[in-house]
């Protein structure tokens, strides 16, 4: 049994988050208009609710302005477009993000493209993903962002580690492969036709998973002296929260894990903050 050790990604966001409110305040003494970021929703899934208003509350922690535009599920994909563009154009407004998932009706990658891409505060535009393939400046996804912040700050250097990454979604899986990859680890994704993931998972001296579902990974096949990510984030019949692996097995075996909650969703939160100050600049 190893003694494991948290990635506690609350406290890592409230200390960036602190040094954040710092920056933008100096800023704003000196003459600077403060960072406005525009949070979109459309419909009422509760989950987003919950995350949305984490979000507006880190713009008021960090004395970014926020404008949240909460829009009924039945709003037409025009009507949504017609609000981006006047955000695109709005010189108040340095970020805009749209929360996900949207309404089966609407196309999530025509409204993500529709976003000025110096805007685009969640990383997700084209232009975007394309300076994260090409390692070039630009706006990066918030939560694989997020992961290798909290690594750095625990002092944890992915270089020559073998990292399996399980979920292979646009807005986890497949950028947090690139982060891993461009700090120096070696990269295995699983994906839904990943015949042994037991095999892949065995392997890994840093294991992500990016699913949403609590069962997909079996703990007792995490290597001994393993670093865990769980970026899943699953509600229980009881109402409590859990991740995507079993945090009680896993952590008997890994060297470092980060919970849930209080783990990555935390950074992604933060990571916007970031972000949307980058964007500010
Ligand atoms: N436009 C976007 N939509 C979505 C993104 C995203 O990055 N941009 N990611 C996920 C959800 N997500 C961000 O919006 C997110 C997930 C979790 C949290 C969070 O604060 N989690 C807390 C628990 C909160 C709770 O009580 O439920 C924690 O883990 O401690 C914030 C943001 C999908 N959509």
């Amino acid at each position: 049994m190893t003694q494991h050790q948290i990635l506690d990604g609350k406290k890592v966001s409230t200390l960036i988050q602190a040094e954040l409110a710092e920056k933008i305040s100096k800023r704003v003494e000196a003459g600077h208009k403060p960072p406005g970021l525009a949070v979109v929703m459309v419909g009422n899934d509760e989950a987003s609710k919950v995350y949305v208003n984490n979000k507006i509350k880190a713009c008021e922690k960090t004395g970014i302005r926020s404008k949240a535009h909460f829009l009924p599920r039945q709003t037409s994909a025009k009507a949504l477009y017609e609000l981006i563009d006047e955000l695109n154009q709005d010189s108040k407004i340095h970020g805009i993000l749209v929360q996900l998932p949207l309404p089966e009706h609407i196309d999530e990658s025509e409204v993500t493209n529709r976003i000025d891409p110096n805007k685009d505060v969640d990383g997700f535009h084209a232009r975007n993903v394309g300076h994260l393939v090409l390692r070039q400046p630009g706006l990066r996804p918030c939560t694989p962002r997020g992961v290798m912040t909290l690594l750095n700050h625990y002092q944890i250097d992915p270089k020559g580690m073998h990292c399996v990454v399980v979920g292979a979604s646009n807005i986890v899986g497949r950028p947090l492969m690139l982060e891993m990859l461009f700090a120096g680890a070696t990269v295995t994704c699983c994906h839904r036709f990943t015949q042994d993931l037991a095999k892949h998972v065995k392997q890994a001296d840093l294991l992500c998973v990016a699913v949403g579902n609590p069962e997909i990974v079996d703990a007792e096949w995490i290597k001994p002296g393993a670093v865990v990510i769980d970026i899943g984030i699953n509600r229980l019949a009881d109402g409590r929260l859990s991740g995507d692996v079993d945090f009680h097995v896993a952590s008997k075996k890994a060297a470092w894990i980060s919970p849930v909650p209080g783990g990555i969703g935390p950074m992604t939160v933060a990571t916007l903050m970031q972000n949307t100050y980058e964007a500010s600049l």
